[in-house]
This record gives structure tokens, C-alpha cells and sequence, in this order.
């Protein structure tokens, strides 16, 4: 009889880490159990703890662990492969169920539990194979005067989360978070987020909101009826060749398939309008997006426009976005979805409709405040300071579309610190005009006037498909006036669903665009951002452009980027008791419940005598992540490439620091640009603009010193004139460093010479 053959996410997680030897014999075992599970090579037996757990022989020293999950209707058996492990990790108590809050299966692996905390809750393992060297652990409780690290938690507190019976007790054991660590190593997912969480001290009121409330399902009593459903809850892999080659790509596909059940919500949830995600660095928001693109491209009919966007602030984060889809969706879902970053998208509006913007050159702020301090001096006016002139034009003028000195006199300037009178509105109104007339007459317009421009166009765009529809719908004949350029007009929007990631830093006219490219309907615009990073002065109430996200934001918690230690530094970064960030609406966003499971070494804080002793020791710890990362595990060389960064505060900083590890060390670096890193040297060397959405197995942070993060200048100037400017700037330089430190995967090193930055607090 031949079976079919899937996988459980442990065991394909697994494989990742087995050796090549070892995985091409688990190809082998797969082939040889499809067609014949009884072929006495295999070894086939039941386990004695639960006798639905199997146990069979991949070769003399590993085994696959399955269960039988039933049989089709052509009689074909189907087995789900739930481990993959060496024999002396085999023990007969082994068992899988189904977990009452969430439905799914589980399997619990004990064999990575700590011995002291078995025996303290007297739990015994029995070796599957007599030879094996599974200690044998005499079931005793001796007393323990050490208190255990859940204190005041029950066993039906733990049972009533959806902790897994088998390790309810253990848990309860557990005295220290080494422990912990160890006990959830082999747990299913729920019971790892809920005793990580009470670990950190999340109260069981919140651990229920947060994590079990985000995945319950109702169950009845019946056995094999739970059974065959969890099979379908459960997300396993059927064996196949795409599948081979899949684990051989590793953990980088992990995202792919396996998204946290509070992901996967949000992915396929059904919005009656426009959703927000928000969630700390590294919570998967990206990856939420991503899947959410192809959930969207799934329901679609069929035919070959693109009604869906997927769209970001940044060049390279697009391009980052592309390559990801690419490899989630069949060719003929992602076809269907355009993916281009936002300014882009302003541009192609604008030479849609040429004739009105047709030869302008796109400029960065720089540029312009240059012009406008040119015409100040022209105009010989010393009242106004030029930064504070481009900041009025670009977040009220621009950011609300005024482009009437009465709606500039009636306007909201929310944020903007100190208050203007009628009369200098009115000076500051004629100056702007004469500045923007120069701008034109110079052939030049900023990316922030692109955008106000493009709005202005999808939104009469969106009015013309209104009246367009109104006309019809009383049997008039069709407006013939033209949409664009091209002198076409259009029946529908241009895009059915838009999905947006890191929203923090788009502009008010970044949102006006896209609110008027959708029309207002169910899953019409989802939204992944986290305040806490915003790095650019666009602060956008979602509310004001048309959004309403209200009843339909959502926040992910979990880390899986980056390791407790160097979460808890960086959340002292932007220090969330004492700085508040909104949620891109009336109200405050939180980091609340953020938490990760991933433990690993504090980072390291280094300080310095002097810039050159900070290269110099840069240098060094550079040369020996080399050396760890090349050698990699199982001995296996790997090319360190591309896994290790270094993040400066300014572009001068960026030059020596390559130049230095150039010519000192003989290390070779790659620039961090808008495009992307350029070239292929080794090291990743940017600033911290440039590190948004990225991540590195381990990072440097150089040159974190007093007056560079924050610049004393800057928050000096607006100290005394300008309160609530300066508290921007100040919350700015955070977020900076915010992002810049959760970049970090596995090893995070921040260096300064003279004071360190007083956002480390050492
Ligand atoms: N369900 C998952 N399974 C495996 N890996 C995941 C999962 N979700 C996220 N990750 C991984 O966690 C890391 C962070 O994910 P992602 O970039 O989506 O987070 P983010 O919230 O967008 O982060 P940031 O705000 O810092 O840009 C990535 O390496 C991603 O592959």
C-alpha cells in the first residue's frame, strides 16, 4: 500500500538544521515509505507512551517520528511526519494531541527539557532504543527551597490558556528562565508565547488578550472528529520535490508557510474598510503584508490587469518587497500586482498627466531650502527662519493641499509648535508664493510637491469615475471629458485593494493619492506600521486624508527577529513610559506585550578614547564575526556576505569607516544607498536612514556619542523658541536609533567615544 506523506512545521524546521548527509538520506526514507510504509528497512513501529506516535528508521542513526492520520477515500494511508531526530532522542512517552484552545496538533518534545526540571516534577523518559543515552531520570520530587519562576500561576490557570497538559507541571517547575528556555525549545507555539509571556511579566489577563483570545477556536468532544479538523487547521507540507529544494533553502523560507496563528488572522481576515497592523521591530508586519497581497490576489477573478498594489517609502525596501513576492506568488497572482514605491507612483501620475508638470526635476528638501533662503535674502526678511518657512510649506501648505491664503488662514497646524497670527500668516503665505514661483521658474519641484501634485490628479481622477457613474445611473450619456493625458477615461479606479508597509513616514499627500486610487469598500486599504520608527517628519492623521481605521487596528507583538537582550536595550531607546507616539490617528500607539522568544547575548557596549580607537576596535570585531560566521555550524563554511552591517549617524562617517576597514583592516564594504547595497563587499555600511526594514545576522553601531544622537544643535536651536518642535526632533533622533539597534538579529554591538548617547542610559 502506498501512503502519502506530509510534514509538521517542527519537523521541516528541523531539517533546516540537519546536515546535507543527513537530509538527502530523509529524501530516500520519504520515497521508500510513499511506496511501501511497511518495508521492513523502515522499521515501522508504535511508540509504547501513545501508540499513534510511530517511530521508523531513516538510517542507523536518525529517525522520523509520525502519526497516521488517516486514510483516503482511494485507500491511500496519509502519515504526517512530526519529528526528525537522532535515536538516543527518542523516548517511548512521546505523544501528539490536540491542543483544546487553538485545535491544532500538537507534539511535545521532552527530550530537551532540562534534567533537574524533570525530576523536580517527576517525570521519567524511557529510551525508545535500550542502547541510547537518554539519561534516565528516577521519578522523585525532591523539595526545593528555590521559588518557581511563575509564581501565583496554577495549573488550571496554565490549563485555561492553553498551555499543553504535558507540560503544565514542568512549567510549574521551572525555577529560572534558563530553564524556561529549555522547556519551551521543544513546546508547541501557544504554550511558548504564553509561559514566555507570564515569564516577562505579562498579567494572565493580558497573556488571554493578547495570545490565547487571538487563536481560540471551538472544539466539541469527539476525538477523531477533532482530530481530522485539527489536521486541517494544522499547516503542514506535503512531500514533493518543491519541497526538497525548499529545505534546502532553510530557514529563509520559514515565512513562507508558517505564519504565527495571530498572523495568519490578520491575513485572512475580511475588513468592512481600511485596517491598520502595528507591532514593534521585527513582529512580521512585512510579512503580513506580503501575505496578505497573495490572500488578496487569490480571491480575484480571473484577467490580466492589476488591481492590487503593494506599495513602501523606500526605493530599496521595494525592491526587497518584490523579491519576496516573487517567491511567495505563482507568476500568474503576481502579475497581477504592481509593487512600486511611493514617490514612484507620484511620478507616474504626474507624467500620465503631462502638459501640467511635464519637464519638472524632482529635488530633494535640501535643494529647495537653499532657493528659499535665496529669495529671503532677496526680499531682505529676517523674521522668518527659512527652516521653519519649509517646514510650514511642506507639512500645512502642502501637507493639507491649501492652496488659497483664506484656506491657509482657516488651517489646522496641528504639531507645529508655536502659534501664528493672521498678519504673519499673511507674511508667511506672500513668501511662500514668491518662493514656489521661483521653484517653477527654476524648472524644479520637491518629491513633497510631486505628491501634492499626484493627489490633486487621483483625486479629480476619483471624481470624474463619481460623476461618471451618477450620469449613468440616470441614464445620462458619458462625460466625455479625459482622465489623463492619454485622453482616456476610466470606468473603474485604479487599483481594487492597496496594501501599504511602513506607513509611519508616508505624507498626508501620499494618503490622499492612494484613498482616491482605491474606491471606499471592503479590504480596500491595509496598513503595516509602527510609529515608534518613524523617521521622517510626515506625521499623518489617517483621519483627516479620508481613513478611517477606526475598529479595525490590530497589533502583533511577538519578535521574531530579534532576542529578548536586545529588545530590552532598545526599547529603553525610545523609552515608551516617559515619549508618547500616536497610532497614526487620534490616539497612542504602545509596545505593550512585545516580547520575543529568541534569547542570545546582551548586546555589547563599548566605549572608546577616540574615534580612531572605535574604528580600531570596530575593526577587530568585525574580523573575528568573520571568522564565527564563516565557519558556521556543523562546520560548514559559509560566505559571510551581506550578514553583517555597520550603521553610522551621518554620510561623513560613512566614508571613513569604509575607507578605514579598507585600507587598515582588509575588509571590504558595501555601501548602504537608496538603491540597495552597492556592490558585493562584505560589510553593510550605511546610516541609519537606510537601515529601515532591513536585518543582519549581527550589526555595529559606531559613533552612538552625546550631541551626534540627538544633535545638540539642532534640539539647542528649537529648545527655547519652539518646545514642541524640539520634542520631535528629540523623539526623531530615538526612532533613529530604534531602528537602527533592532536591525540586529543575533549580535548587537553599540561603540562611542567621549559621552555616550544619553538615549543608552549607561
Ligand atoms: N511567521 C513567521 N515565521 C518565520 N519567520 C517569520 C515569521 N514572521 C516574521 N518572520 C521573520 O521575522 C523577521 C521580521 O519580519 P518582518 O520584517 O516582517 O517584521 P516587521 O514587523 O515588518 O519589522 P520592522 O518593523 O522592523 O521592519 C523576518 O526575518 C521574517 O522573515
Amino acid at each position: 500500500m502506498t501512503a502519502r506523506l506530509s510534514l509538521y512545521q517542527k519537523a521541516e524546521q528541523e531539517l533546516y538544521k540537519l546536515d546535507r548527509s543527513v537530509k538527502a538520506k530523509f529524501y530516500d526514507f520519504c520515497h521508500l515509505f510513499r511506496d511501501n510504509p511497511d518495508h521492513p528497512g523502515l522499521d515501522l513501529k508504535p511508540l509504547m507512551g501513545d501508540r499513534r506516535v510511530f517511530r521508523a528508521k531513516i538510517d542507523q542513526s536518525y529517525r522520523a517520528l509520525l502519526a497516521k492520520t488517516g486514510i483516503d477515500d482511494r485507500g491511500q494511508e496519509n502519515w504526517l511526519v512530526i519529528a526528525v531526530r537522532h535515536r538516543k532522542h527518542v523516548y517511548e512517552e512521546l505523544s501528539v494531541a490536540v491542543n483544546r484552545i487553538t485545535g491544532e496538533i500538537e507534539f511535545v518534545d521532552l527530550s530537551v527539557v532540562g534534567a533537574s526540571v524533570l525530576q523536580r516534577a517527576g517525570v521519567t523518559l524511557t529510551p525508545a532504543e535500550p542502547e541510547s543515552e537518554t539519561p534516565r531520570i528516577t521519578p522523585s520530587r525532591p523539595s526545593t527551597s528555590v521559588a518557581p519562576l511563575l509564581t501565583g500561576i496554577t495549573a488550571q490557570d496554565l490549563r485555561g490558556l492553553g498551555v499543553t497538559e504535558q507540560l503544565i507541571d514542568l512549567a510549574l517547575a521551572v525555577t529560572d528562565s534558563g530553564e524556561l528556555d529549555q522547556l519551551v525549545s521543544g513546546a508547541p507555539l501557544l504554550s511558548k508565547d504564553i509561559l514566555y509571556g507570564l515569564a516577562a511579566g505579562m498579567s494572565m489577563g493580558e497573556v488571554r488578550r493578547e495570545i490565547t483570545s487571538q487563536v481560540e477556536v471551538e472544539l466539541g468532544d469527539d476525538y477523531a472528529e477533532n482530530l481530522s479538523a485539527a489536521l486541517a487547521r494544522t499547516t503542514v507540507t506535503t512531500f514533493d520535490e518543491d519541497l526538497k529544494a525548499a529545505i534546502e533553502e532553510g530557514d529563509f523560507r520559514a515565512w513562507k508557510i508558517f505564519l504565527h496563528p495571530s498572523q495568519a488572522k490578520l491575513v485572512r481576515r475580511h475588513y468592512n474598510g481600511p485596517a491598520r497592523v502595528s507591532g514593534g521591530p521585527g513582529t512580521g508586519k512585512t510579512i503580513v503584508a506580503l501575505h496578505r497581497v497573495k490572500h488578496l490576489a487569490e480571491q480575484l477573478s480571473p484577467g490580466s490587469d492589476k488591481p492590487i498594489l503593494l506599495t513602501t517609502f523606500t526605493k530599496n525596501l521595494t525592491t526587497d518587497l518584490r523579491a519576496r513576492l516573487a517567491s511567495l506568488l505563482e507568476p500568474e497572482l503576481l502579475a497581477r500586482v504592481e509593487i512600486t514605491h511611493i514617490d514612484q507612483l507620484a511620478a507616474r501620475v504626474l507624467s500620465e498627466n503631462v502638459g501640467v508638470g511635464v519637464g519638472r526635476q524632482r529635488v530633494f528638501d535640501t535643494v529647495a531650502l537653499g532657493v528659499l533662503r535665496q529669495v529671503l535674502a532677496e526680499v531682505d526678511d529676517q523674521r522668518w527662519d527659512a527652516e521653519f518657512l519649509l517646514e510650514e510649506w511642506d507639512q500645512v501648505v502642502l501637507g493639507q493641499s491649501l492652496n488659497t491664503r483664506k484656506a491657509y488662514f482657516d488651517a489646522r497646524r496641528a504639531g507645529r509648535g508655536r502659534s501664528l497670527t493672521r498678519p504673519e500668516r499673511n507674511q508667511i503665505w506672500k513668501l511662500l508664493e514668491q518662493f514656489t514661483v521661483r521653484l517653477d521658474k527654476e524648472g524644479i519641484e520637491t518629491w513633497g510637491q510631486a505628491a501634492e501634485r499626484a493627489a490633486r490628479f487621483a483625486m479629480e481622477r476619483a471624481a470624474k469615475i463619481e460623476a461618471r457613474r451618477d450620469n449613468e445611473a440616470v441614464g445620462g450619456a458619458e462625460a466625455a471629458q479625459p482622465d489623463d493625458s492619454s485622453g482616456r477615461c476610466y470606468r473603474s479606479h485604479r487599483y481594487r485593494h492597496v496594501v501599504v508597509d511602513e506607513a509611519q513616514d508616508l505624507r498626508a499627500a501620499h494618503w490622499t493619492m492612494l484613498r482616491a486610487m482605491v474606491p471606499k469598500s471592503p479590504n480596500d486599504l491595509f496598513i503595516a506600521g509602527d510609529t515608534h520608527q518613524r523617521i521622517y517628519d510626515h506625521q499623518v492623521t489617517l483621519g483627516t486624508v479620508g481613513i478611517n481605521i477606526r475598529g479595525r487596528s490590530s497589533r502583533l507583538t511577538l519578535s521574531y527577529r530579534t532576542t529578548r537582550e536586545i529588545l530590552a536595550r532598545a526599547i529603553g531607546v525610545v523609552d515608551p513610559q516617559k515619549v508618547s507616539y500616536d497610532n497614526l490617528d487620534d490616539g497612542a500607539d504602545t509596545l505593550e506585550g512585545y516580547r520575543s522568544v529568541l534569547h542570545g547575548p546582551a548586546p555589547e557596549l563599548v566605549a572608546c578614547s577616540s574615534w580612531e580607537d572605535e574604528l580600531t576596535q570596530l575593526a577587530a570585531a568585525l574580523t573575528s564575526w568573520r571568522t564565527e560566521i564563516s565557519t558556521g555550524d556543523n562546520g560548514i563554511r559559509r560566505d559571510p556576505r551581506g550578514n553583517v552591517a555597520v550603521c553610522v549617524a551621518d554620510r561623513d562617517m560613512v566614508g571613513q569607516v569604509m575607507r578605514y576597514l579598507a585600507t587598515q583592516a582588509e575588509i571590504s564594504c558595501a555601501e548602504l544607498t537608496k538603491d540597495g547595497p552597492k556592490g558585493d563587499g562584505e560589510v553593510h555600511v550605511g546610516t541609519m536612514h537606510r537601515f529601515k526594514g532591513l536585518e543582519y545576522q549581527k550589526l555595529a553601531i559606531v559613533g552612538v556619542c552625546d550631541g551626534v544622537i540627538p544633535r545638540t544643535a539642532v534640539i539647542e536651536r528649537y529648545r527655547k523658541e519652539d518646545q514642541q518642535r524640539s520634542a520631535r526632533e528629540e523623539r526623531k533622533a530615538r526612532s533613529l536609533l530604534f531602528v537602527a539597534a533592532t536591525r540586529a538579529r543575533d549580535t548587537l554591538r553599540i561603540s562611542w567615544h567621549g559621552t555616550p548617547s544619553p538615549y543608552l542610559s549607561v
